[in-house]
């Protein structure tokens, strides 16, 4: 018997392929797999967005809060049952696993987070082998190097969210010292997410015009203006919101979907990731930390070689022998 849906569509051709063209999947429902993935919605750049987590109960649910959305939205919306569903993706988000609690430091997740990424990324690069792997679980830099190294991709397919979160709040912070908004505010903060990230205090500026040239002690203690206590709050700054909330989510949210944006579309938009720096400012090792990279269609395209002052580079240096220490120990 015809089904109204026959009656009501003369079908003209069945066999035609519905692989999405830009399909994303997130690995990871939790609060920053959802921030992620209503910030990429919204943004509409992907044709797809497919969800998957191994708790069966809030991924149903928080797939059909989403599709009950579709009419405000453009993009079709997929609860995976399992890797399968994830097949062909052109990015995969992966946020899976445990986060930080009140005073815990990213580093201490590093062991848990890994036997995680044994069960992820190994599926992602059976079903999506062309994929782009963007990494913002924590440790972010190490375990960007964990998916590089299990996923058996070439390291520009590779990427962590990194410090582009890091440079936005340093950016908010010094917009609102100046009172201006953050996007006239130019800087970057590079290293490790978090704890011993650098701050780029030598390139900072504002319309081209160089903080420290206007004020040479900016990233000392002899500045009565203490501008050095930004970069202090931006350290302290995922310690303070998960105290005051339990975890972060909204900006890193937004932080990835401008990264999943710059990829998607091919827009070549430098942004500071985490991707392998061996062989840059006289890093030798193996390890994942950021520096201003060009984002587009093959992943990244290009790393920036930014000038440094020499007590950044060896700040930059010591961010690396943290990372290495926790990392040549890993099991994987
Ligand atoms: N890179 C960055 O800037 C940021 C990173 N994070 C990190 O993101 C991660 C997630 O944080 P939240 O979403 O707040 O945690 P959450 O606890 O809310 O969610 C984690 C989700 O991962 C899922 N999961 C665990 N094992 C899995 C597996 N094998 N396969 C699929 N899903 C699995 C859990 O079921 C849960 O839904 C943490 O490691 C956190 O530290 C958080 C904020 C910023
Ligand atoms: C939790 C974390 O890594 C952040 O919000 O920076």
């Amino acid at each position: 018997m015809a089904t109204v849906k026959d009656k009501l569509i003369q079908e003209v051709n069945p066999g035609a392929p519905t692989v999405a063209r830009s399909k994303v999947t997130i690995v990871g429902v939790g609060q920053v797999g959802m921030a992620c993935a209503i910030s990429i919605l919204q943004a509409n750049i992907a044709d797809d967005v497919t969800l998957i987590d191994v708790m069966e109960d809030k991924l149903k649910g928080e797939v059909m809060d989403l599709q009950h959305g579709s009419l405000f939205l453009k993009t079709t919306i997929t609860a995976a049952k399992d890797y399968s569903d994830t097949a062909n993706s052109k990015l995969c988000i992966i946020t899976a696993g445990v986060r930080q609690k009140e005073g815990e430091s990213r580093l201490n997740l590093v062991q848990r987070n890994v036997e995680v990424f044994k069960h992820i990324i190994p599926n992602l690069a059976k079903y999506s082998p062309d994929a782009i792997l963007l990494v913002v679980s924590n440790p972010v830099d190490i375990l960007t190097y964990v998916a590089w190294k299990l996923s058996g991709f070439p390291s520009h397919r590779v990427l962590g969210s990194g410090t582009n979160l890091d440079s936005a709040r340093f950016r908010f912070l010094i917009g609102e010292k100046l009172k201006i908004n953050s996007t006239s505010v130019h800087g970057y903060i590079i290293g490790e997410h978090g704890d011993s990230s650098v701050p780029v205090w030598s390139g900072t500026n504002v319309a081209g015009v160089s903080l420290q040239s206007l004020n040479p002690n900016l990233d000392t203690g002899k500045d009565p203006e203490e501008w050095k206590n930004i970069h202090k709050q931006v350290v302290e700054s995922a310690y303070e919101v998960i105290k005051l909330k339990g975890y972060t989510s909204w900006a890193i949210g937004l932080s990835v979907s401008s990264l999943a944006q710059s990829i998607l579309k091919n827009l070549r938009i430098v942004h500071p990731v985490s991707y392998l720096i061996k062989g840059m400012h006289g890093i030798k090792e193996d390890v994942f930390l950021s520096l201003p990279c060009v984002l587009g269609s093959s992943g990244v395209c290009g790393v920036l070689k930014q000038p440094l002052k020499e007590s950044e580079t060896t700040r930059l240096k010591k961010s690396s022998e943290t990372l290495w220490a926790v990392q040549k120990e890993l099991k994987l």
